[in-house]
């Protein structure tokens, strides 16, 4: 067994904290139910801050979120990380320049994700909110939004999203049937893009309502 590198307690603190205050706000919203959804943060090169298993989003404590390394393995302590961490870590292995991951259920994700499982990816255009993704500076460009089979296997559904950012730049995805993976470099970005998502998902499911 490898000797666990140390982290800061301050840094693990103020993650925590960040985690803490932008997930009740989340979770207010109605996109954390039922205990659904994780949370992460890179504390730095080695230590990622993310949810324990199980526990209601809507209510975390500083005890609810622990530390864990880049291959997932936690770091002193017994708790259980996320059940989804290899989808976290995955991704701060693969990009040092994401700082945050957010992983809600809301409904309109949910639905999205059913009605778009088939095309396997959401094509938004000609939105002004566009413009919310980090490197779009017009609303005159698209944004495919992938859709991935759900799988209980972590290993599966990192896997699909491995294959998926060898072909395209993205900040996010959605999973069928479960819900959203949105990121970015620190917390304001990936709830900029998590909130540009399902603002943009609901406006689909309108216009598709409105069309029928
Ligand atoms: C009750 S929700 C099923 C698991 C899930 O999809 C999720 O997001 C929460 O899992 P965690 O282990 O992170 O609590
Ligand atoms: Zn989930």
């Amino acid at each position: 067994m490898n000797t666990p590198v140390p982290y800061d307690p301050q840094r693990l603190a103020h993650c925590a904290g960040e985690i803490i205050v932008n997930v009740r706000e989340l979770s207010a919203l109605g996109w954390t139910p039922a205990t659904s959804s994780n949370f992460s943060r890179r504390m730095d090169e080695q230590h990622i801050a993310i949810t324990v298993s199980g526990r209601d989003k809507g209510k975390l404590t500083e005890a609810d979120i622990m530390v864990v390394d880049l291959d997932g393995e936690p770091v002193a302590t017994a708790q259980k990380s996320s059940a989804e961490t290899l989808l976290h870590t995955q991704l701060y292995k693969r990009f040092p320049e994401i700082g945050c991951v957010l992983h809600t259920h809301s409904k309109v994700q949910t639905v999205a994700s059913r009605l778009y499982a088939g095309p396997g990816h959401v094509h938004l255009e000609g939105y002004e909110l566009l413009k919310a993704f980090s490197g779009n500076t017009t609303h005159e460009i698209s944004v495919e939004l992938p859709v991935l089979p759900n799988s209980q296997d972590m290993h599966t559904l990192a896997a699909q999203v491995d294959c998926l950012l060898d072909r395209q730049a993205m900040w996010g995805y959605l999973i069928d049937g479960h819900g959203l993976y949105a990121w970015g470099r620190d917390m304001p970005e990936a709830r900029r893009h998590l909130e540009a998502f399902e603002f943009l998902l609901g406006c689909e499911l309108e216009l598709r309502r409105l069309q029928r």
